[in-house]
């Protein structure tokens, strides 16, 4: 397993308000991260930094992308995306006016730069590429049991089945790491059963890194390999869930709070 983000000495400061501070971690090929910690511990900003939302005060992003390996401080959220580092967001940015099949083919087509003249006179090229991602997204939507509900908009979807429509258009962009925020977030017991399998499926069969934030410890202790904790932006804590869930820092952070 090798490395694939490394992440040294990442500071952001807000003002007088340092939400990130000092912290260092790694990513490797294919395993399943979580990031956790309180309310306020700085893991959406560290997402924000990690996708280019917002830029680092001090610090190092590296990636390992399929052209070496490139530093992602400085570079605009796009560029990151396509390097290969998609994201959903806490609150849900679907396109809510256009179906669920547009939605994914707004963001598969980022991936597929077609020539201005083939564009331009609809030449078969340009057909033959257009049916091609058309049968990817539905088959990623299939993926996701969301092939009955291709002509449905968005808005007219339940709130869960919303947030599954986000990770497949994040999935959409090829990538090598899939950063989720809080996918559980609103979601019913059942319906995050259902996401969790959803997340290990996608994991296996795409072969990459997932990361994600969750406050759900069930959700995070079934699917982590491992662990990052942060507290009042500093990182507190890394490992397994089961040495996680029996280090005292974080039982300490997490006072009240069940680790379990
Ligand atoms: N744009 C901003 N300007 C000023 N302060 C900010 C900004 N974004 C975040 N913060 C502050 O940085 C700290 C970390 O916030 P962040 O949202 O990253 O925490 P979090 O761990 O994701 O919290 P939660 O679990 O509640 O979503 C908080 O004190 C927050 O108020």
């Amino acid at each position: 397993m090798s490395t694939i983000l490394k992440v040294d000495d990442l500071v952001k400061n807000f003002g007088g308000l340092t939400a990130v501070s000092d912290v260092s971690m790694t990513l490797n090929d294919d395993e399943l991260v979580a990031l956790i910690g309180p309310n306020g511990a700085g893991k959406t900003t560290l997402f924000n930094l990690l996708t280019g939302v917002i830029t680092p005060s001090s610090g190092a992003i590296s990636f390992r992308g399929p052209k070496g390996t490139v530093t992602l401080n400085g570079k605009k959220a796009y560029q990151i995306a396509n390097l290969g580092l998609a994201r959903t967001f806490q609150n849900i940015r679907l396109f809510k006016d256009l179906t669920v099949l547009d939605n994914v083919l707004v963001a598969m087509t980022s991936q597929y730069k077609e020539g201005l003249l083939s564009t331009l006179f609809r030449l078969p090229s340009y057909y033959k590429k257009e049916a091609k991602i058309a049968k990817e997204a539905t088959e990623l939507l299939a993926i996701f049991d969301l092939q009955e509900s291709v002509d449905v908009l968005a808005k007219n979807l339940p709130y869960g089945i919303q947030r599954r429509l986000e990770i497949v258009r994040a999935l959409a962009m090829k990538p090598q790491i899939l950063f989720l925020d809080e996918p559980a977030a609103g979601m019913n017991p059942e319906e995050t059963a259902d996401l969790t399998r959803l997340i290990k499926k996608v994991q296996r069969e795409f072969h990459i890194t997932v990361v994600l934030i969750e406050h759900d410890m069930s959700l995070v202790m079934n699917l982590a390999e491992r662990i990052y904790v942060l507290d009042h932006g500093a990182m507190l804590a890394q490992g397994t869930p089961t040495e996680i869930k029996q280090n005292p820092a974080v039982i300490k952070a997490y006072l009240g709070e069940e680790v379990s």
